[in-house]
Formats: structure tokens, C-alpha cells, sequence
């Protein structure tokens, strides 16, 4: 069977500079998700022309519209860049502007030219589940992200703030307060 080797990493979205090239229907969409999960991303879009929907996310989040074509200059101070023109050449030159200054890049729905994918997230309080499908089939990867956000209960938070006010009081080295633990949540993965 094929294998996912991906590595996912949840990153602190708020202290990274992420830059979007492009303000069309795949930009919208790429920032809408981005958001979602990270409502405090930093994150400033280039493009001669914006959607009325963007300019609104824009609005409420920490998104800064530039109204420009993209040039090499734009990336300086940027972590993670994401390319979704609508003119390939240009998208494949953010790209290999990228890799020779090795920042991380996607060119949006092209697997080839991505560093990374972006996945379907679930997020219930501080719970947070990320799904990738390699790239394969992003239909399933929103599919099963619906399907997880309708099964895994609003109140899994509770279980995850009690632990941490359990974990607080136990006493004990670090090897008796992981074994506590695992005891104490041992009967949510038995059959
Ligand atoms: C998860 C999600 C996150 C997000 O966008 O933030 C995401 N795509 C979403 C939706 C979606 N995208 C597309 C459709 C139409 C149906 C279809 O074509 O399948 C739908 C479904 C819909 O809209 O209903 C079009 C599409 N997308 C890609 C290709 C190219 C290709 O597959 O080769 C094409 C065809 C373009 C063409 O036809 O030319 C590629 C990528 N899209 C990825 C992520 C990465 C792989 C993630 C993984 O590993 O699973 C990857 C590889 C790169 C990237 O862009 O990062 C988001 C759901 C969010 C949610 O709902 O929670
Ligand atoms: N919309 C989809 O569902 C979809 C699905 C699969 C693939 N794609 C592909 O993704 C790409 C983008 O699609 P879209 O629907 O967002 O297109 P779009 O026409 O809505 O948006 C393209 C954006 O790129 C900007 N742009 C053009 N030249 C630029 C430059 N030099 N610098 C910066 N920005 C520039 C435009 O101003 C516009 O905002 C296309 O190649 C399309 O074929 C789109």
C-alpha cells in the first residue's frame, strides 16, 4: 500500500510572516482556511486585483492587501509563500524564487511545486486535527474533515483542560506522573 509520508508540524501562525501571491477564487479559498484555523496568521496577499470576499477576511484579520504584480522583493522577511496566479510561468517563478532564498512555498493545487500541502483541520478548543491525503484526493481530505468535525465532541476540550489541571497537582517524578496519566486515561482507548 502507498504510504502518506508527510511530516505535519502546527505552527504558531500568528509569529510567521506568511505571504499570498495572487487575490482570485484560489487565494480567497487558501486564506479563508488558513483563518479558520488561525484566525491571528499574519499574512499579506499580492495581486493587481482583489475579491470583494477577501477584502472583508482581510478586514478582520491581520491581512494586508498589497495591489501590485508580484516581484522577487516581496518575499524578503517572509517564512511560508503561497502562489495561486492564474499564469503558471509566474507561479512557477515564485517557486524557484523560493527555493534559492529556501523558504517554504506552495504553488496552490500543483503538487510538484509544493513544499508543503495544506489539509483539512478540525479544531475543537485546544484539540486540533490536521488530514492529509498526499496530495490524492483533496474532495476526501474535506470530506473526512466534516466527518470529524461532526463526531468528535464540543466538549473533548473538557477532557483536555481537567487533565491539565490533574496533570498540575500530581506529585511525584516525571516517570510516576506519566504513569498517573496513562492509568487515568487509559479506559478512553479500551475496547
Ligand atoms: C484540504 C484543502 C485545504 C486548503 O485548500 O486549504 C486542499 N484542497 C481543498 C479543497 C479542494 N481543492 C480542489 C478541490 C476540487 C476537487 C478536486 O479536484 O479534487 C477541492 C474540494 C472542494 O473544493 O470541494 C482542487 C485541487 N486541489 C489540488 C489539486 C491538484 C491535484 O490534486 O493534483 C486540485 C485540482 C485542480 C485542477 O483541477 O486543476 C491540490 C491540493 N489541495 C490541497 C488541499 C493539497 C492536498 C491536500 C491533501 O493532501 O489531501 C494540494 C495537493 C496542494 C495545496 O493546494 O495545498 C481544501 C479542503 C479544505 C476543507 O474543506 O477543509
Ligand atoms: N478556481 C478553482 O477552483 C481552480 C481549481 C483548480 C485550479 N485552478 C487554477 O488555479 C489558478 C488560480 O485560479 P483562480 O480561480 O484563483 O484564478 P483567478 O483568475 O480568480 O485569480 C487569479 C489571480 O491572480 C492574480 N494575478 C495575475 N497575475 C499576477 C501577478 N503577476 N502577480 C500577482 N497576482 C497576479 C489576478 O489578479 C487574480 O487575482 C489558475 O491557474 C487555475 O487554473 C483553479
Amino acid at each position: 500500500m502507498e504510504r502518506n509520508n508527510l511530516y505535519p508540524i502546527f505552527l504558531k501562525a500568528k509569529n510567521l510572516n506568511f505571504l499570498i501571491i495572487g487575490g482570485g477564487f484560489v487565494a480567497e479559498e487558501k486564506l479563508t482556511f488558513l483563518l479558520k484555523s488561525s484566525p491571528h496568521a499574519k499574512v499579506t496577499m499580492v495581486s493587481p486585483m482583489f475579491r470583494e470576499g477577501t477584502i472583508a477576511l482581510a478586514k478582520k484579520g491581520c491581512v494586508t492587501l498589497v495591489k501590485d504584480s508580484y516581484q522577487k522583493k516581496y518575499l524578503q522577511g517572509r517564512h511560508i509563500v503561497i502562489a495561486t496566479t492564474d499564469i503558471q510561468e509566474i507561479n512557477i517563478q515564485v517557486w524557484k524564487d523560493c527555493r534559492a532564498e529556501a523558504k517554504l512555498v506552495n504553488v496552490a493545487d500543483n503538487p510538484p511545486y509544493c513544499d508543503f500541502y495544506m489539509g483539512g483541520i478540525v479544531t475543537k478548543g485546544n484539540v486540533k486535527i490536521a488530514i492529509s491525503t498526499n496530495g490524492k484526493s483533496p474532495t476526501t481530505a474535506k470530506r473526512l474533515r466534516q466527518f470529524f468535525e461532526d463526531v468528535i465532541p464540543d466538549n473533548i476540550d473538557d477532557l483536555v483542560k481537567n487533565l491539565n489541571e490533574y496533570r498540575k497537582t500530581i506529585k511525584g517524578n516525571f516517570e510516576e506522573k506519566v504513569e498517573k496519566l496513562n492509568e487515568f486515561t487509559k479506559s478512553l482507548v479500551e475496547k
